[in-house]
Parts: C-alpha cells; structure tokens; sequence
C-alpha cells in the first residue's frame, strides 16, 4: 500500500518539470538578451511583449473566430447545448536584426485578407512603424513588425573608403553554386552590406537575379522563354542601375548579343556600347533601323531554326555562341513610342517613324520568344500613353520601382497589386527605398518586394569593355550555320553519305538566304 503521507508530494512531482523548462527557458532567454548587441536587445524585448500578449492583442483587432459546436464527449454539460469556442491563430515569434518576424497560422476565415486589414491596427498595437502581411505558404502568414526596414539598407558595393570596388574576378563566372546563401542577416550591430553583386553570382541567362528580399533571401526574375519585360518607375529609383546589374552578369557569356538603345541620348550607356552588337541613342530612325535589323534576324531564324537547333523552341536546348540569346534593351522607351500628331512634315515623318518602331518592338515581343529575343524595355510611366498595350500587355515580366500614383502601378503590376498595399509602387517613393522594386518573383505569392543590386556605372563600363571581344553579328553567325549545314547536305549526296535516295523528297529542303545566293555566285 503506497503511503497516504506520500501522496502530498504528487503535485510536487508533476510539476517540477514543468517549472523546470520554465525556468530554463527563463534562463536561456536572459543568457541571449545578455549576449545580444545592444541594437538587437529592444527587439528581442518587443517580440517578448508580441508574444506574452498575443491572445489579448488578437482579440482587439478582430483576429479571432468564434465557432459555435457541441460539448466535448468527456463534459458534464449536457450533448445539446450549443457552445462557442473562441479560436486565435497560433504564433510563431522570433526577434530580428530589423524588427521582429511573426508567423501565424491560418484559422477558419482569418486568411491574408484579415491580416492585411488588421495590419494598421497591430502596428499602433504593438507600437511599431510599420507591419507588412505576406503569405508565406498556404496556412501560414508571415506578419513584419518593422522598426528598421532591411529593405532601406543600401546594397551598394563599395570599399572601406567608399569607392565601388572592383574585384579582379569581374571578368570571371565565378564557380558559386546556384544554392549559395545570399545574404544572412548580418551580425547584430552590424551594417549589411547587401546581396552578393551580380558578377558574383553564377550567370545563367535563363535567370534574372534581381537582388534579395526582405529577409536577405535571393530572389529571381524569369528570363527562360521570356521575350519582353517592363521596368518602370519613377526618374532616379533605379531603373538604369538595374538593367547595369543585368548587363554586368550577361557581359561576360559569349551566348549572349546585346542591342542597346538609349532614348535619354545622354551618356550614361557609352561605354556599355563597347559589348553591344547594335546600339543607339535617341535618334528615332537609327532606332528604327536597329530594330528592322533584330526583326529580320527574328523572320529568317523562324526560318531557321528546326534546321539549326532541331527544335522549335531555342530554350529548350539554351542559348549558345553561335545562336546567342540577342537582348534588345530600350531605356526610356516611351521616347520611342511617341507621337506628337502633328500636321506639319517633320511631325508626319517622326510619327511614321514611331509606329514603324511600335509594330517592330510590338512583333519581337509577341515572336520572338522561341529565337532567343528578348526585349526590356525601361521607361518611367508605363500608362496606355507612355507605353502602348499590344506592347506592356504582352511582356511576361513586369517590374516597378517607386510610383507616384496608383494608376501608374496598376498599368505596370495589373489590378492585384491593389490587394497588396505593403508591396505597393506607391509605398516606395521615399528615398530610403530608391533601389527597391515591386515584382511577381516565380514560386513566390503574390508580390515580393526586392532590394535591387547598385552597379555604379563605372564598374559596368569596366566589365562591359573588357567583353567587348566578344561582341558578334547574330546574323552572320546564322548564315555561316546555314552555309555549313547546305554544305555538309551536299557532301552528304555527292560522297554517298547517309542521303542516299534518289526521290527529291529524302532530301531537306534549305531555303537559301539571299547573302549566300549571292556567295554562291
Ligand atoms: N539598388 C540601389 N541601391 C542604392 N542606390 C541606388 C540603387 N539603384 C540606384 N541607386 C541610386 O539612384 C541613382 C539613380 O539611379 P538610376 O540612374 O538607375 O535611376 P533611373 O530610375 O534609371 O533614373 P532615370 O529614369 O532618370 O534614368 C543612382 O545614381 C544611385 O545613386
């Protein structure tokens, strides 16, 4: 028989493990606050307070659904009764360098919509600038309670003296692996310094890095059987200094031809002109005819193609030296597109020119995807009066920085960006944000926002000259491929080669291209 006396001791003993893992968890959490850098301290604070008061904060911004359901089969309240059940969604909290991260889980009918609406009320709540609401995967929203918005922290890669640093490895396609962390956060305390550069990332001309999120991770734009794309945003916010990031990364790779068509007419793509196969300030007929050139290669690689690649899609064997993707980047492009309609000849003449260089640009998005053409255009408004529709409608990928008005981001993202405010154009118009962009990123919900990489354009001017030996005539290349294969069909039939039949029909057709009838001659 166990004795009555000992009996006393039972609470005594189920109870101190579970007071022991408090006090430890007391403990552990004092050691870190200990250790942690001073900056990192009120965070840790705040998402102490978010959590101990969860439950009571929920219910005051309306995130709690009540479900109505009978008692529990163990209750003495009788199987009849109707009882409500208050349910709040469990949180995960966790301090960052920023701020402090909350994941919560989905209950019911509270899903992002609920969030977003009570993300204003959590901030005055929690006492905090700002909170951003994310999906993070199906069941979980990720909740941002920002004090120190990592998305404001300058990616600029510069020396200790504040110069751009150069590394010697600019030329190189360095050998990191495509999994490789982007940046961490960094050290508590620590200033980060931003993404790895593009030059330091692995290149691939099938994808677009475009800098990082919010949370450091690496975050990639769709370039892959991609044959137009929009980057708009206001003067100043990063436009030029996002397509250098892009051009830096693509320099370096012999499978890929640039045409670059500036409509600012300034200096700023002068010595990227040294890596490029055409190039053009903001004269509308050399434009024009650079573009009438790049749909001339589009019609005969069409043409070409099954006879060349043995497919019809060129992505689905890459890009290659001698059929490199030909990337067609128009900076202010709205210049282009322009018509004054006017009455007087030379405003005849220049609108002429504007639709004759609308159709090009219009039948290289549409077309040209499958020969490895693609065309961004970069432009400050992407409104129907900037940009015509037949062309922004029709490019796959669409990237703002900072908007002035809401209509300007809707013609750019498409209506849903308005079911997301904390990725929304508008909100990026402080100069803090000057280098973050608003995207659809693939495998990614809805609307990520992303730190941008700074390429000074000094440091694109180096890697673009540098390259410029590698600059090649995509036409040429196709014809000197055409040559051989007619040539390599003829040996084939007169040597006894694999052709051997005598009905016309084993033989492939070639249609030979005007330049090598006139060779032949
Ligand atoms: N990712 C970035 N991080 C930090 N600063 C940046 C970033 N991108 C651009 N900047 C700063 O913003 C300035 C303007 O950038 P940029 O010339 O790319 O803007 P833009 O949108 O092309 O302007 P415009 O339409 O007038 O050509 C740069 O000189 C640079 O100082």
């Amino acid at each position: 028989m166990t004795d009555p006396g000992k009996l006393i001791y039972l609470p005594l003993v189920v109870a101190a493990p579970a007071a022991a893992y408090f006090v430890a968890r007391f403990l552990i959490g004092l050691v870190r606050y200990a250790r942690a850098d001073k900056a990192v301290r009120p965070m840790l604070r705040k998402a102490w307070g978010i959590k101990a008061r969860w439950k009571r904060d929920a219910r005051r911004v309306g995130l709690t659904q009540i479900e109505r359901g009978r008692p529990k089969w163990w209750s003495s309240t009788p199987a009849t009764t109707v009882i409500e059940r208050e349910m709040i969604p469990t949180v995960r909290v966790t301090a960052q360098w920023w701020g402090v991260l909350v994941d919560a889980c989905t209950v019911g009918r509270l899903g992002l919509n609920e969030f977003q609406d009570a993300a204003g009320h959590l901030a005055d709540v929690w006492k905090v600038p700002q909170v951003r609401v994310e999906q993070l995967r199906p069941g979980v929203i990720r909740l941002r309670a920002i004090l120190r918005d990592p998305l404001t922290e300058s990616s600029q890669k510069t020396d200790a003296g504040g110069r751009s640093a150069v590394p010697a490895t600019a030329l190189a396609v360095p050998a990191l692996k495509a999994s490789a962390p982007i940046r961490r956060q960094p050290a508590p305390g620590r200033t980060p310094t931003g993404p790895l550069s593009p030059w330091q990332l692995p290149a691939d001309p099938g994808v677009w890095h475009a800098g990082v999120d919010a949370d450091g991770n690496a975050v990639t734009v769709r370039s892959s059987g991609v044959s137009g794309a929009v980057v708009a945003g206001l003067a100043g916010y990063g436009k030029t200094s996002f397509l250098n990031a892009r051009l830096v990364q693509l320099a370096p790779l012999p499978q890929v031809q640039w045409v670059l068509i500036d409509g600012k007419g300034g200096p700023d793509y002068d010595d990227l002109f040294a890596r490029a196969w055409l190039s053009a300030k903001d004269e509308p007929e050399q434009v024009r005819d650079h573009l009438a050139t790049v749909h001339q290669l589009m019609v005969d690689r069409q043409h070409a193609i099954r006879e060349v690649l043995g497919c019809k899609n060129m992505w689905d064997v890459g890009p290659s030296p001698t059929w490199p993707l030909v990337l067609v980047v128009i900076d202010e492009a709205h210049t282009f597109f322009n018509q004054s309609k006017g009455t007087d000849g030379p405003s005849k003449r220049l609108d002429a020119l504007a639709r004759e260089t609308t159709r090009l640009v219009e039948e290289l998005i549409r077309k040209g995807r499958n020969v490895g053409i693609q065309v961004i255009l970069a432009t400050q408004k992407a409104t129907a009066d900037a940009i015509p529709t037949k062309i922004r409608d029709n490019c796959q990928v669409a990237i703002s920085f900072a908007q002035r008005t809401s209509e300007a981001a809707t013609a750019i993202l498409g209506s849903d960006i308005t079911a997301s405010p904390g990725e929304h154009p508008r909100r990026l118009t402080d100069p803090a944000y000057i280098g973050v962009a608003s995207m659809v990123a693939p495998h990614r919900p809805g609307f990520t926002l992303v730190r941008t990489t700074h390429v000074p354009d000094d440091l694109a001017d180096v890697i673009a000259t540098r390259n410029a030996h590698l600059v090649r005539d995509p036409a040429q290349l196709l014809l000197g491929q055409r040559m051989a294969i007619s040539r390599s069909h003829l040996v084939a039939r007169e040597g006894g080669g694999p052709i051997r039949q005598d009905h016309p029909a084993a033989f492939p057709f070639v249609k030979p291209f005007q330049h090598a009838e006139e060779d032949s001659l």
